[in-house]
C-alpha cells in the first residue's frame, strides 16, 4: 500500500472510531439517565434517527407508529422522549410547568434579524413579556374585525369559482385543484390581517409579489426608519414556494443537533437563501407601511385609512397606534415574520382539510348545508353558534391539525416528574399532537374516521376527557395566539363555501396528499362544485 494508502486508512479509521466514541460515550454516560425508555435502537445512539424521520416527511406518523410498538414513553433520541399519554401535556404545557421552548425553536430565529419573534422566544421570561404586549391584538373581539373583510375576499373566491368551474351542464363538472386558490385566499388574508392590504393574489390568480432584490438593504433600512426612504429595485418571487423553502429548512435544521447546524445551512443553501428574502420581502413591507404613516400626506391616508373598521384593526396599525416608543421596526419584522407564516399555512391546510374531508361524506355535507339553509344569514353570517359547523371543523381539527407534532420543551434546571417518571433537567420532552387526536381510549373505536356527531353525542360529563386530548391550538403560556382568528375565518369561509355549492371529490377513494413538516402541507387537492338551487 503506499504512503497516501496508509494516510487514507488511518485517516478512515480515527474517523469511524471518533464517530463510535461519539456515540457510545454518551450513551454509556447517559447523562439524561434515558437508557430504560424504549424506542427505535439507532435513536438510542444518534440524534441521526429524529432527523431521518424528519426527512422522510412522515415523521409524525413514525413517531406515532413508536408509540403503537414500543408503548406511551418512546425515546425519539439520546435527549429526548416522546410521550402519548394525554395527560402528559398538561404537566409539559399548563401556565403552572416551567418548561421552555427547545433549542429546535432557535432555528425559526430569523438569520437576517437579530431580534426574536414571539413564536422564537425560548425565555419563558421574555416569552411572557412579548406575549403580554401582543395579547390584546389578538382578541376574539379584535378578530371580529376581520369577519367583514374575509367575507368580502371570500367572494372574490366564490366569483372565480363560479365564472370558471360552474358550467351549464352540471353532467359534466370541471374538475381542479384547489390548493392554489385557497393559497391565495388565505395569503389575501393575512395580508389584511397584518397590514391593513390584501396582496391581491386573488384578483391576480398569482403569488408572485415583489421583494428587494438586495434583501440586506432593507434589512438595514429597519434600523434608520426615516421620511425619505430609499427605494430597492425589486424582483418577483413566489410568496408560497418562499415560505415552503422557508419553512422547511427551519424543520430540518431545528431537528439537526446544535452543534450540526451550520453544516445544515451550507447543505440547505437554496431553502436559507430563499429564507432570506423573505425577510427582506417582509422588511420592506414594513418599511412601506410605516411611510404611509410617516409623511403629511400619507398622515391624511392613515387617518382615513384608519376610519375603515377593518383597516383600523390591523395588527400592524394597533402597534403603531398603541405604542407610545418610538416604532421599533426590526421588532415589528421580526414578529411579522413568523405571522404571515402562522396565520396563512395553518389555516390554508386545515381549510383544505375540511374541504376534503366534509366533501368525502356525501351525508355530512348534506347535514352542514342544512344547518346553514336554515340559520345563516348572508347579511349577518353568526356563525359561531351553528353546531354542526363547529363540530365538522372540531373534528378537522382533530384529524388533522396543521401543527401535529410533538412541540418540544426542555425539562428546566431541578428537573421534572412526567407521569410519575422522574426527569434530569435538560431533558426534552414532547406529545405528539396527531397521536393524542387518536387515542383510541379516549376518541373510541372510530378515532380513526371522520364523525362530526362525536362532538354533538359528548355529553357535559364526556367533554372534559376530549379536551384534555383535543389540543389544535397547545395550550397554556405558548398556545396559539392566532386561535379566535383562525375559529372565525375558518367557520365563516367552511359556511361561505357549502352554503353556495355542493362539492364532489375528484380522486375521493385516495388519502389527502399530505407533506408532514412542522406545519402539516396539503399538496393537492382535486374537486368538482355544483352551485346549489341551481338545476
Ligand atoms: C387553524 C389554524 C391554526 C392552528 C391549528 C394553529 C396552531 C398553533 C399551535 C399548535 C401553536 C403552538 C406552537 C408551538 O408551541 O410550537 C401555535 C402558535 C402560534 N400561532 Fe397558531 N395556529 C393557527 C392559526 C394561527 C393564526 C391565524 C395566527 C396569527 C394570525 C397564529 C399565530 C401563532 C403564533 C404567533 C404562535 C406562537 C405563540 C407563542 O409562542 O406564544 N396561528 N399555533
Amino acid at each position: 500500500m503506499s504512503a497516501f494508502g496508509y494516510q487514507l486508512a488511518a485517516s478512515l479509521a480515527i474517523a469511524h472510531a471518533l464517530l463510535f466514541l461519539g456515540h457510545i460515550v454518551p450513551f454509556l454516560r447517559d447523562p439524561y439517565q434515558l437508557r430504560k425508555y424504549p424506542g427505535p435502537f439507532l435513536a438510542k445512539f444518534s440524534y441521526g434517527w429524529n432527523l431521518w424521520a424528519g426527512l422522510t416527511g412522515r415523521r409524525t406518523q413514525i413517531i406515532h407508529e413508536a408509540h403503537q410498538k414500543y408503548g406511551s414513553v418512546v425515546r425519539i433520541s439520546p435527549s429526548e422522549i416522546s410521550f402519548s399519554n394525554p395527560a402528559a401535556y398538561e404537566e409539559i404545557h399548563s401556565f403552572s410547568a416551567k418548561l421552555a421552548k427547545s433549542n429546535f425553536y432557535d432555528s425559526f430565529a430569523s438569520q437576517a434579524i437579530a431580534l426574536r419573534s414571539l413564536f422564537a422566544t425560548r425565555s419563558k421570561t421574555d416569552h411572557g413579556q412579548k406575549r403580554k404586549m401582543l395579547h390584546s391584538l389578538f382578541t376574539a373581539e379584535v378578530s371580529r374585525d376581520f369577519a367583514a373583510p374575509t367575507i368580502s375576499i371570500a367572494s372574490l373566491l366564490l366569483e372565480e369559482w363560479d365564472s370558471r368551474y360552474v358550467c351549464e351542464s352540471q353532467d359534466r363538472p370541471v374538475s381542479f385543484d384547489c390548493v392554489p386558490w385557497i393559497t391565495f385566499l388565505s395569503f389575501d388574508l393575512v395580508g389584511v390581517f397584518a397590514f391593513g392590504s390584501s396582496f391581491q393574489m386573488l384578483q391576480s390568480q398569482s403569488d408572485l409579489v415583489d421583494a428587494p432584490v438586495d434583501w440586506k438593504a432593507a434589512i438595514e433600512q429597519l434600523g434608520n426608519v426615516g421620511p425619505s426612504l430609499q427605494k430597492y429595485p425589486l424582483h418577483r418571487i413566489s410568496l408560497g414556494n418562499t415560505i415552503a423553502e422557508r419553512e422547511t429548512q427551519n424543520y430540518f435544521v431545528g431537528l439537526t443537533p446544535p452543534h450540526w447546524r451550520g453544516l445544515m445551512r451550507r447543505i440547505l443553501r437554496g431553502p436559507v437563501h430563499a429564507s432570506l428574502e423573505y425577510s427582506g420581502f417582509v422588511a420592506e413591507k414594513v418599511l412601506q407601511r410605516i411611510r404611509t404613516a410617516a409623511s403629511d400626506q400619507d398622515r391624511d391616508l392613515i387617518g382615513r385609512f384608519m376610519a375603515k373598521a377593518e383597516a383600523q384593526a390591523s395588527l400592524l396599525s394597533c402597534i403603531l397606534l398603541s405604542s407610545k416608543e418610538p416604532v421599533q421596526a426590526n421588532a415589528l419584522t421580526a414578529e411579522l415574520l413568523t405571522i404571515l407564516v402562522a396565520g396563512s399555512d395553518t389555516s390554508r391546510n386545515t381549510l383544505l382539510a375540511a374541504i376534503y374531508y366534509i366533501a368525502h361524506d356525501p351525508s355530512v355535507q348534506q347535514k352542514l348545508q342544512t344547518e346553514l339553509d336554515l340559520h345563516l344569514q348572508t347579511s349577518n353570517p353568526a356563525v359561531e353558534s351553528l353546531p354542526y359547523l363547529g363540530a365538522c371543523l372540531d373534528e378537522t381539527l382533530r384529524l388533522f391539525s396543521a401543527t401535529h407534532m410533538g412541540l418540544p420543551r426542555t425539562v428546566p434546571e431541578g428537573g421534572l416528574v412526567v407521569r410519575g417518571l422522574p426527569l434530569v433537567s435538560g431533558t426534552t420532552v414532547g406529545v405528539p399532537i396527531y397521536t393524542i387526536h387518536r387515542d383510541k381510549d379516549i376518541w373510541g373505536v372510530d378515532a380513526e374516521e371522520f364523525q362530526p356527531a362525536r362532538w354533538l353525542k359528548a355529553g357535559d360529563d364526556q367533554r372534559a376527557p376530549l379536551a384534555i386530548a383535543f389540543k389544535p391550538f397547545s395550550d397554556g403560556p405558548a398556545s396559539c395566539i392566532g386561535k379566535s382568528l383562525a375559529l372565525l375565518q375558518l367557520r365563516l369561509l367552511l359556511a361561505l363555501i357549502f352554503q353556495r355549492y355542493e362539492i364532489r371529490l375528484e380522486e375521493a377513494d385516495k388519502p389527502l396528499a399530505v407533506e408532514d413538516w412542522f406545519v402539516r402541507r396539503i399538496t393537492s387537492l382535486r374537486i368538482s362544485v355544483r352551485r346549489r338551487g341551481v338545476a
